[in-house]
């Protein structure tokens, strides 16, 4: 099976006016996956915006968004239902650069959108995490891949699983069983995309 089987998912509407025939693919290009959230500002508009970023990126063929959920913030002392409220998605892509190539460009893409780091888990207008990148594991001081947190958050869990139902999670396991374990907290938001 595929690790990461990207691609199942309902496409981005917002590349729906592409040319329908994007050629071969890429043979070296990895299937990546990606986290996205927000509790800050205009979520949906954000998380859309930075579709269309991935999207745009040299190297990057996006080939699945996933619909949004929401859920409570998540903060270092538990959960706290007086922050504002996160909208988070996936998206599945295939990557031709090196895992911290990509670091660097979704960095960019974050700050590009206001982000700003104050305090750990704080609110924030976009954040993005690589949770998968092909079947590679990364650790270094920058970098862990498979992310080292995703197989217990079912806000990455949840939108992933809505676009791949085989997703799993190197060393984890299938997504659809970790998420099994987890006591859910999201709910179902719509899907994000949009016009340019
Ligand atoms: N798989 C990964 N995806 C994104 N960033 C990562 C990853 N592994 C390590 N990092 C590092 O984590 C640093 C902090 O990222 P960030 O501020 O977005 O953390 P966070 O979103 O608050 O927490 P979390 O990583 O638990 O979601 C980044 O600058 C990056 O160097
Ligand atoms: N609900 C929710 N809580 C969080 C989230 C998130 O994306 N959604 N991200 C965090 C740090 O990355 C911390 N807490």
């Amino acid at each position: 099976m595929n690790p990461v089987s990207a691609g199942t998912g309902p496409a981005d509407p917002a590349r729906a006016e592409a040319p329908a025939d994007p050629g071969p693919a890429d043979p070296h290009a990895e299937p990546v996956v990606l986290a996205l959230g927000s509790n800050l500002g205009d979520r949906a508009r954000t998380l859309a915006a930075a579709v269309r970023a991935l999207a745009d990126l040299p190297g990057f063929d996006l080939t699945g968004v996933s619909p949004a959920f929401e859920s409570a913030a998540v903060k270092p002392s538990g959960v706290d239902e007086t922050a504002p409220r996160y909208l988070n998605s996936v998206v599945a892509g295939r990557y031709t650069g090196t895992p911290q190539a990509l670091l660097d460009a979704v960095n960019r893409i974050e700050a590009d959108h206001g982000r700003e780091r104050a305090e750990r888990w704080g609110d924030r207008t976009l954040d993005i995490d690589i949770i998968v990148f092909g079947t590679l594991e990364v650790s270094d001081a920058r970098l862990t891949i498979p992310h080292p947190l995703a197989h217990e958050r079912d806000f990455v869990l949840a939108p992933w699983l809505e676009l791949d139902p085989e997703a799993v999670i190197p060393g984890r396991g299938p997504v659809l069983a970790l998420l099994a374990d987890l006591h859910p907290t999201v709910t179902p938001y719509r899907e994000i995309g949009g016009s340019r």
